[in-house]
């Protein structure tokens, strides 16, 4: 057979070939790769001719010689594995090299330090510039969203960061590139929609990992003091993982409309806590602390313990009871997995067991569970617990014992004076050299008859905007540009016409949106708001309830007098007549406004 089969060969392929592939090519042309790899193999570099020897001995040693078919295919097969071969060891290889001389660090989005790289990003000149960028108003993890963020504003915050892909930058004077891309967890499609998993990884030329360190402390620095004036919430995710989900503005302690002497006791106590670790231990008690806020809802409770975790610079973990994802266990595992200092707080504490005895009820935890979760020898050091109940007669006595509760504050409706006082924080006015120089207004003179004994409430009532005894002179400044001394005269007014600890702060909050811009009407209708709370029902901008837990309340009163199902849920809006008069008001004094600037 040998020499007789060949239908190309090296002259007919034009190809001088050398005298030691003479076989090697004959065999070649029998496994019917013919030309192909004849030609390839005759233009392969000098070290290939010792790969085409090598195949060659190889098939004569097994005596495969003279069995072309054979021998064809052994040949093809021995220089696929050594090729293979040769592709495995050159990408070790440069992985080898790549490891020697460039430096990467990998982010994943299911880590919070992919956040601080994307904020850190959202900020770099790059991304200011790129051609490719993403635009995205949040900084979004796998299974979060951080921001929501300074959504005070009517436009959201929006962050340009570079588009998936590759980048180049330069960070303190060194190039370095960024790889950003997305990847659709396994097993996900559109519809079931995974949340996609995002990977960046940065890369700069060198041995020495401290350029990229570097970056990182930066931006997680940057990520925690744009925390710095913002308390974090984090929740429970469905694997029983804490998840961040928000931060707010730190909310100032003052816009709390409470008992001072409790405020300031409930904060003296949290910093005396805090501060106290060592006492902690040399008596070998364990490091927490127990808060308890009972009260009607809409009184503040939740409002509170923002404003204390601001004041104390810490984060909230909040833990939903009712959370069908919720067992024993995870929760102990959450309580476990809170950092040393931080506000652990359970919000309406009651509802989970309540929710147990019904029927459908699918909780996971059981009492012991959460017992031993707040207080097991797993549990956190350090934390503070606030819990919060609308019933505090339902709770267990075993879930309110010193050592698990050691502070317990009623929160109580408003009394007068606390109405007053949410009114100037509501209204807060700057006090203006026009109004103090400015003539005493109808209002104040108002306020001095009833100082005087006489009745407001008629009068508050009656007659036209014009003869309103709170209307005001034209001002240079807008109808809400009140003197602070105007605003406290209004907002006696405002007190004086509110029975004592009968709505809570949330109702007369409600009712003071109603009139954002106008204290003055709020104060002519607040009366009737207070007829109208208990006896008719409207729909509209203050949501006002009745507490049917607080026996002492005068709401129950107001109830009982109207005959009224105390379960009704009441909402003011005004009749229409009332929204007449406000337009008009609000007309007028835009006439008067635009009077004083000509
Ligand atoms: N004492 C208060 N001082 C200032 N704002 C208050 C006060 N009480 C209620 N509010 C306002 O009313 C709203 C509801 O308050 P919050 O959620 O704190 O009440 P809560 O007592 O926790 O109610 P619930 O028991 O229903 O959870 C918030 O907008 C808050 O700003």
């Amino acid at each position: 057979m040998r020499g007789a089969t060949p239908m190309v060969t090296a002259a007919t392929a034009g190809i001088t070939r050398p005298h030691h592939l003479v076989g090697f090519g004959r065999n070649v042309l029998v496994g019917g790769l013919a030309l192909t790899c004849h030609r390839g193999y005759a233009t392969l570099p000098e070290g290939a001719h010792d790969v085409g020897k090598l195949v060659l001995s190889a098939t004569e040693k097994i005596g495969l010689g003279d069995n072309q078919f054979a021998a064809g295919g052994f040949q093809l097969a021995l220089l696929g594995g050594i090729l293979a071969g040769i592709r495995v060891l050159g990408s070790y290889a440069l992985e080898y090299l790549k490891k020697r001389v460039v430096v990467t660090a990998e982010f994943d989005s299911r880590d919070e330090s992919y956040s601080w790289i994307l904020n850190w990003l959202s900020d770099h000149p790059y991304s200011k510039t790129a051609t490719q960028f993403s635009v995205s108003t949040t900084i979004a993890r796998g299974a979060q969203k951080i921001n929501g963020e300074g959504g005070d504003s009517a436009v959201s915050a929006t962050y340009f960061l570079p588009a998936p892909g590759l980048h180049f930058f330069w960070f303190k004077k060194r190039l370095l590139w960024l790889y950003r891309e997305r990847v659709r967890p396994n097993g996900s499609s559109v519809a079931t929609s995974g949340a996609a998993v995002e990977n960046i990884s940065i890369s700069t030329l060198g041995r020495s990992r401290v350029l990229i360190q570097s970056l990182i402390m930066e931006a997680q620095l940057k990520f925690i003091d744009r925390d710095k004036s913002r308390t974090v919430i984090f929740q429970a995710d469905q694997y029983g993982a804490w998840r961040r989900t928000k931060s707010r503005p730190k909310r100032p302690l003052d816009t709390i409309v409470m008992d001072a002497k409790l405020k300031n006791y409930i904060i003296d106590d949290a910093k005396d806590f805090f501060a106290s670790e060592s006492w902690y231990a040399e008596r070998g008690l364990p490091f927490r602390r127990g808060l308890l806020l009972y009260g009607s809802p809409g009184t503040g409770k939740t409002s509170f313990i923002h404003a204390l975790a601001g004041e104390l610079g810490l984060n909230i973990y909040v833990v939903n009871l009712s959370s069908k994802n919720l067992s024993d266990d995870t929760l102990s595992e959450l309580v476990s997995d809170t950092p040393s200092r931080c506000l652990l707080l359970i919000e309406d504490v009651d509802a989970a067991f309540i929710q147990r005895e019904s029927k459908d009820a699918a909780t996971g935890i059981t009492f012991s569970g959460l017992l031993n979760a707040i207080d097991g020898v797993s549990a956190q050091e350090g934390r503070m617990l606030c819990m919060t109940t609308n019933h505090l007669d339902r709770l267990d006595e075993a879930l309110i014992r010193p050592g698990r509760v050691d502070v317990r504050a009623r929160f109580g409706k408003a009394t007068q004076s606390q109405a007053q006082e949410l009114f100037v924080k509501f209204f807060p006015q700057p006090v203006s050299t026009d109004d103090l120089t400015s003539k005493p207004t109808t209002a104040m003179k108002k306020t001095e008859a009833l100082d005087d004994g006489v009745s407001g409430s008629e009068s508050h009532m009656s007659g036209s905007i014009d003869a309103s005894p709170i209307s005001l002179p034209p001002s240079p400044k807008s109808a809400i540009n009140l003197a602070r001394q105007q605003t406290e005269m209004l907002a006696a007014q405002f007190a004086k016409a509110i029975p004592d600890q009968v709505f809570s702060i949330a109702q007369l909050q409600g009712f003071l949106m109603g009139y954002k811009k106008t204290p003055e009407l709020a104060v002519k209708h607040v009366e009737e708001f207070v007829r109208l709370a208990g006896s008719v029902e409207v729909s509209g901008t203050a949501k006002i309830g009745h507490d049917d837990n607080d026996n002492e309340n005068k709401g129950e009163k107001i109830q009982q007098d109207t005959q009224e199902d105390p379960e009704k849920q009441y909402y003011w809006e005004g009749g229409e007549e009332q929204q007449k008069e406000r337009q008009k008001f609000r007309e007028e004094k835009e006439c008067e406004r635009r009077a004083s600037l000509k």
